[in-house]
C-alpha cells in the first residue's frame, strides 16, 4: 500500500526527546500544510495525551498513574479532562486495531517509523474513526501537535496519513481490515484490538468455563470500554446509604448520586470519576475497588470453617484492597487478619489501606516472601486468602496499555510461582479451615492448571462450593454456571474477569 503524501521519514535523526535534528523547512513543504495548520503546538487535551503516551512508551509508566497529574499540571477540568482521558485511553487500547489502519496508509512498516511520530498519528486516527471529532479538526490538530513535538517533515507526514484514513469511513475500515483475516479469533483480535495470543487464551478460557466461544467479540468490546468507578463501603465502618448520602453532599446529584452494585451488598457505583472528595473514601472507611473483587472476598470470608474461626492470612496483600474488605469483615466477626506482601512499598500501601479498620481486627501487616508461610507457620490460620500475582488479563480494561505489554512467557513464569504460593497456603491453613485462590486473570493455565496440578500432588484437601458462596452472597441472582470455581466476566457481569477457587484442608 502506498502514501499518496510526502514521503514518510522514519529514517530521519532526532534528538532525546524525538524531535527532529536540524529539520529545516523547506518552502514546499510550507506550501502542503493548510494555514489553519501551519500554527505551532495543539491544545492543552492532546498536549497531555500525548505527554503521556510518550511517557508509556519510554518510561514504561502506567496510563492511569501519569494521567491524573498531567491533567492537573495542564489545569484541565471537566470537559476538557475528559476530551483528554478519553483521548489517552482510547488510544492506548485501540492501538491494535489502529495500527492496521496506519499499516495501510504508511510506505513503510510501522516498526520503522518514529515512535513519536507513530504516537501522534495514532492519536489523530483515534480521533477520526473512534471519537466525534470532525476529520478537519482532528486533522488539523493533531498537524499542530506533530509539527510542536516531531518536526515540520514529520507534520507534513502527519497530515497526509490522516487525511487518507479519514477519507474512508470507520466502518468501511473495520469491513477491509475483517475480509482480509480468515482466522476467526486473529480477526475479533484485531477488531478488538488485542494482541492474538490474548485473545487466543480469553477464548479458551471462555470455552473452558461453559460459555460460549462466539462472546469472544464481546468480552474484547467490554476490555475497550472504560469500567465505572465501583466503590466499596466497608462493613462495619459504613453502609451503602450512608456511603451514598456522604457523596452527594460532596459531589452533588449528577456525580455523586451512587447506585447500589449488581451482586456485592458493599458495592455501589459513582456516576462521576472523581471519588477522592468524599470524606468516608478520604478516610478509608470506603474505597475504590472492583466489584468482582469486593463479590470474591465476600464469597471466600462466608463460606463455614469447621471450629474456630479466628486468624485469617491475606498472603498476597499488596496494595490492599482486599485485605482492607476482608479486615472489615474479621472486626464484624471477631477474627484477626494478617496481611503479607512480599514488596515493602507494596506493604505500605496495605499499612494505609488498613488505616479505618478497627486495631484488634489487624494482627499485623507483615513483609515477607508468601512461599515461606506452609513450612514456617503450618497449621496456623483458619482461613486463607491467595489473591496471586498474575498477568491481569482479567483487568485489561483499566489497565489501557498492559495488553501490549504482556508477553506468552510471562504466563509459565507466573504459573509457577502461583503453584508454590498455593502450596504454602495449603501448608499454612489448618485441618477444616479455608484457602482462597483469587487471580485476575481468566487464563487457564493461572487458574484451573495451577490448582489441579496442586491437588493433584496432595489427598488431604477437597474443593469447597465456591459458585454457590457467591450465590448466596450476592444480592441478585447470578450467572456462574455448573462448576464449583467461579470465573466472572466484564461482558456478563460488568466486573474483572475475576477467578475463585475455595479449598479445604481436610486431614
Ligand atoms: C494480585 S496482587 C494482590 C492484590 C491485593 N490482594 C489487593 O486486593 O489489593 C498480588 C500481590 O502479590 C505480591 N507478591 C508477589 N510475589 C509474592 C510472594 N512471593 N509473596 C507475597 N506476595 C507476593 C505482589 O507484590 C502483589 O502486590
Amino acid at each position: 500500500m502506498s502514501t499518496a503524501g510526502p514521503p514518510d521519514d522514519g529514517g530521519r535523526r532526532r534528538n532525546a526527546r524525538g524531535h527532529e535534528r536540524g529539520a529545516v523547512r523547506r518552502p514546499e513543504q510550507r506550501g502542503a500544510l493548510a494555514p489553519s495548520q501551519r500554527r505551532r503546538g495543539s491544545d492543552p487535551a492532546r498536549e497531555v495525551a500525548y505527554e503521556v503516551l510518550r511517557e508509556v512508551a519510554e518510561a514504561d509508566a502506567y496510563a492511569n498513574l501519569v494521567l491524573p497529574p498531567a491533567l492537573r499540571r495542564a489545569r484541565l477540568k471537566g470537559r476538557d479532562a475528559a476530551f483528554a482521558t478519553e483521548l489517552t485511553y482510547g488510544t492506548l487500547r485501540l492501538r491494535g486495531r489502529y495500527d492496521a489502519v496506519l499499516a495501510k496508509c504508511l510506505t513503510r512498516p510501522l516498526d520503522q517509523v518514529d515512535p513519536p511520530v507513530l504516537d501522534v498519528l495514532r492519536l489523530g486516527v483515534h480521533q477520526v474513526l473512534g471519537m466525534r471529532v470532525p476529520a478537519h479538526a482532528a486533522v488539523s490538530e493533531t498537524v499542530g501537535l506533530a509539527r510542536a513535538h516531531v518536526g515540520t517533515g514529520s507534520a507534513q507526514l502527519v497530515n497526509a496519513v490522516l487525511r487518507k484514513v479519514a477519507a474512508t469511513p470507520a466502518e468501511e475500515w473495520w469491513q477491509r481490515l475483517a475480509a482480509e483475516e480468515s482466522d476467526d479469533v486473529a480477526r475479533a483480535a484485531l477488531l478488538g484490538s488485542h494482541p492474538v495470543w490474548v485473545a487466543r487464551a480469553l477464548r479458551d478460557s471462555l470455552a473452558g468455563n461453559g460459555r460460549e466461544a462466539s462472546e469472544l467479540e464481546a468480552l474484547l468490546e467490554a476490555d475497550n470500554d472504560s469500567p465505572r468507578v465501583t466503590l466499596v463501603a466497608r462493613p462495619g465502618l459504613l453502609d451503602v446509604a450512608q456511603l451514598r448520602e456522604e457523596a452527594l453532599e460532596a459531589l452533588g446529584g449528577d456525580d455523586g448520586a451512587l447506585v447500589a452494585g449488581r451482586f456485592a451488598s458493599t458495592a455501589a457505583v459513582l456516576p462521576g470519576s472523581d471519588p477522592s472528595s468524599i470524606p468516608a473514601v478520604r478516610a478509608g472507611a470506603a474505597g475504590v475497588q472492583d466489584e468482582g473483587s469486593q463479590l470474591v472476598t465476600l464469597a471466600f470470608a462466608s463460606v463455614p470453617v469447621e471450629g474456630p474461626d479466628e486468624r485469617w492470612l491475606d498472603m498476597c496483600a499488596g496494595p490492599g484492597g482486599k485485605a482492607a474488605l476482608l479486615a472489615a469483615l474479621a472486626g464484624e466477626q471477631g477474627a484477626r487478619l494478617v496481611a503479607n506482601e512480599v514488596a515493602p512499598h507494596r506493604a505500605r500501601l496495605v499499612e494505609g489501606a488498613l488505616a479505618a479498620v478497627p486495631a484488634d481486627a489487624v494482627e499485623d501487616v507483615v513483609v515477607g516472601d508468601g512461599r515461606r508461610f506452609g513450612e514456617e507457620q503450618p497449621g496456623a490460620f483458619d482461613r486463607v486468602l491467595l489473591d496471586a500475582p498474575c498477568t491481569g488479563l482479567g483487568a485489561l480494561r483499566r489497565r489501557p496499555e498492559s495488553r501490549w505489554r504482556r508477553e506468552p512467557s510471562d504466563v509459565p513464569a507466573l504459573a509457577a510461582l502461583q503453584r508454590e504460593l498455593l502450596r504454602s497456603a495449603l501448608g499454612t491453613v489448618r485441618v477444616g479451615g479455608v484457602v482462597g485462590y483469587v487471580t485476575c486473570s481468566p487464563h487457564l493455565a493461572e487458574t484451573r492448571v495451577v490448582v489441579d496440578d496442586v491437588l493433584r500432588e496432595r489427598d488431604d484437601v477437597e474443593r469447597v462450593d465456591a459458585a454457590a458462596a457467591v450465590r448466596e452472597v450476592s444480592v441478585s441472582p447470578i450467572d456462574v454456571g455448573d462448576r464449583s470455581d467461579v470465573q466472572l466476566w466484564p461482558h456478563v457481569h460488568g466486573t474483572d474477569a475475576m477467578h475463585l477457587t475455595l479449598l479445604r484442608r481436610t486431614r
